[in-house]
C-alpha cells in the first residue's frame, strides 16, 4: 500500500478494472446512451472508486475512475466526478453492507420513469424475477420502485432517497425522465438487481400496450 494515500491504490486498480469490464457490457446493450449513467464501488470504510463526470461509459479506461470520500469530495485527483456522486455516497456512508452502485439510462428505465411518475412507484406482483433481489424467497408479494422527480439539486434528490430509505429495505428506484439506480453488496449483486429492474420494467411497459 502507498503510504502517501489515504486508499489502497492496488484495490482501487482492481475495482476500476471491474467497473471497466462490466460498464463496457452494459454500454453494449445501449443502456448508456451519449456519455450518461454512472458507476461506483465502495473501495473501504470512507472511499469510493466512481466515474469521472461526462466520460463515455462504453470505453472506459483507468483514468476514467477516481476516489471520492462519503461526502462527494474529490480525492487524490483533479477531475470531476460524477455529477450525481452524493446519489452514491449517500448509500456507502449510511449502510456498510453496501459495495456497488450502478446508474443507468436504458429506453425502458427512462420510458417506464415518464409513465410512472405520477403515480410514484411502479408495482411489480407475482413475477418469479422478484426473486433476483436479495432477500426474497418468493415471487409472491408486491414490490414497489419508487419513481423521483428529476433535479439538477442532488442534495434535494438525495434527501428524499433518505427519507424512502428510512421505511424499509430497497434495491433501487427510477428519476423521472431520467433512469435507474440500483446498488448491491458486490458487483455481482448490483449487477442482478439491475438486469432485473430492466426485465421487470420491460414486462409492464410490454403489459401496457396489450391490455
Ligand atoms: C449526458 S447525461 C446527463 C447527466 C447524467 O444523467 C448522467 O448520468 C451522467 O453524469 P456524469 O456526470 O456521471 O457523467
Ligand atoms: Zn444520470
Amino acid at each position: 500500500m502507498d503510504a502517501s494515500l489515504p486508499y489502497d491504490a492496488q484495490h482501487l486498480r482492481h475495482l476500476a478494472g471491474e467497473i471497466i469490464t462490466n460498464v463496457r457490457e452494459l454500454s453494449l446493450a445501449g443502456w448508456t446512451p451519449a456519455t450518461s449513467s454512472n458507476f461506483s464501488r465502495r473501495l473501504d470504510e470512507k472511499h469510493a472508486a466512481i466515474t469521472v463526470s461526462g466520460r463515455d461509459k462504453g470505453r472506459l479506461t483507468e483514468a476514467d475512475i477516481m476516489v471520492v470520500d462519503f461526502d462527494g469530495n474529490a480525492v487524490g485527483s483533479e477531475h470531476r466526478p460524477s455529477a450525481e456522486t452524493l446519489l452514491h455516497t449517500q448509500l456507502y456512508k449510511r449502510f456498510p453492507d453496501i459495495g456497488c452502485v450502478l446508474h443507468t439510462h436504458s429506453k425502458t428505465q427512462t420510458v417506464a420513469s415518464r409513465l410512472y411518475a405520477p403515480q410514484g412507484h411502479v408495482r411489480f406482483d407475482g413475477y418469479e424475477l422478484q426473486k433476483a433481489f436479495a432477500g426474497n424467497t418468493t415471487h409472491e408479494g408486491v414490490m414497489d420502485v419508487p419513481v423521483f422527480p428529476n433535479t439538477q439539486h442532488m442534495p434535494t434528490l438525495a434527501a428524499q432517497v433518505d427519507a424512502l430509505l428510512d421505511k424499509g429495505p430497497m434495491w433501487g428506484y427510477l428519476i423521472d425522465g431520467h433512469g435507474l439506480y440500483a446498488w448491491g453488496r458486490d458487483m455481482a449483486e448490483a449487477r442482478r438487481h439491475l438486469e432485473a429492474f430492466e426485465f421487470l420494467l420491460g414486462c409492464e411497459l410490454e403489459l401496457r400496450t396489450l391490455k
